[in-house]
């Protein structure tokens, strides 16, 4: 099958060598550090960015390549942004009604489609409002509206929850859901909560490149890279599998539960930062886990107190009582034993 987007694309100047596709009616949320081109991802699909090498296609035509550029006006591309940016002269009605009507929709009927997309979004009370007048969650709804009214082949969402209260949040997540349904969508988004409500799929650029992902459920369970594993709350080393556990080396192990089919080689622990507890001193008489770690950060994370552990080159976190930090007097450089339990450290092949 065709994908909805297809980027085999380069921009020197901004560090980008994207091999992406997203298939049709597919929401996938890309995710990375700053600067990793997410933004510049979701530019090209929109054509504000154009490729020095290599194209963009929607829906199996080219959009960009160098010599040929569809005008971000001819692409049937709905935008929500971390700001609305509705125009402020035009009522609601109108802001919405105004994509249909440039693509020759005539009047009464730009305005009827308007009126539906508003009533989907919980606003068809406020059309005759100005911008000026809706509150930023409102204003992000009739972005949606907006967007929807064209019948877009792709939505792009670049962080369209960073600039709003946290308290509507949740309430636009939820109308998103709902409204984009079914619509191939790309998600730039920091929020693991993003993730998990809105995609099918996550991807992870960085340095320009993609880094690594995979379908929602398995990137919670089986991240694929560090930042993955860190994005959904997790810790991950890495080392080599032997006899059912990981060598980090310097003779240091971890047991864990075995995916089954994990052969000597290449492998990773993966597991919460609540799984892991700190000792000054070895505890006499455990069979479990006992990693030798040096604290390299402790930070208040209400209502635990997450340390950040050194082991055997990598980095670990661990989530403790403030009770437990202060009685074992943790600060940066100091020597502890880490423990981890087993059964709760999956151990798979990568
Ligand atoms: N308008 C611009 N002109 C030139 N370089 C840019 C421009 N915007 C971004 N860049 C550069 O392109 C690279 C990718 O940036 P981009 O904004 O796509 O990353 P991002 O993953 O969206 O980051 P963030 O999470 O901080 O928004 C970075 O090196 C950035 O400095």
């Amino acid at each position: 099958m065709t994908d909805a987007v297809r980027i085999d694309a380069t921009v020197a100047s901004r560090g980008l060598d994207l091999a992406v596709g997203i298939p049709e009616g597919v929401t996938v949320a890309v995710v990375g550090p700053n600067g990793a081109g997410k933004s510049s991802l979701v530019q090209l699909i929109a054509g504000s960015l154009a490729p020095d090498a290599g194209s963009v296609s929607l829906l199996g035509e080219t959009v960009s390549a160098p010599g040929r550029i569809v005008p971000v006006h001819r692409r049937r591309i709905g935008h929500l942004g971390q700001r609305a940016l509705l125009f402020p002269h035009l009522s609601v009605l109108d802001n919405v009604a105004f994509g249909p009507r440039s693509r020759g929709a005539t009047r009464a009927a730009a305005l009827e489609r308007a009126a539906r997309e508003l009533s989907g979004v919980g606003l068809a009370d406020l059309g005759s409002r100005r911008p000026s007048q809706l509150s930023g969650g409102q204003a992000q709804r009739v972005a949606l509206a907006r967007a929807l009214a064209i019948d877009p082949d792709v939505m792009l969402l670049d962080e369209p929850f960073a600039a709003l209260d946290a308290t509507v949040t949740p309430e636009l997540r939820r109308l998103l859901r709902v409204r984009l349904r079914g619509l191939t969508t790309v998600l730039v988004t920091h929020d693991f909560l993003d993730v998990v409500a809105l995609a099918d799929h996550v991807i992870e650029l960085h340095g320009g490149s993609l880094a690594g992902g995979g379908p929602v459920e398995n990137t919670v369970q089986r991240p694929a890279t560090e930042f993955l594993a860190h994005f959904v709350g997790l810790n991950l080393l890495r080392g080599r599998a032997h006899g059912g556990a990981l060598a980090l080396g310097g003779g240091i192990s971890v047991a864990g539960l075995a995916d089954e089919g994990l052969v000597d080689g290449e492998a990773r622990a993966v597991f919460p930062p609540t799984a892991v507890s700190v000792f000054r001193a070895a505890p006499h008489g455990s069979p479990r886990n006992e990693l030798p770690a040096v604290v390299e950060l402790v930070e208040d994370r209400w209502p635990v107190q997450r340390v950040t552990l050194a082991v055997a080159g990598q980095r670990m976190a661990a989530d403790l009582t403030p009770e437990a930090v202060r009685e074992l007097a943790l600060a940066p450089g100091e020597p502890v034993v880490a423990v981890l339990k087993a059964t709760q450290v999956a151990l798979y092949q990568g």
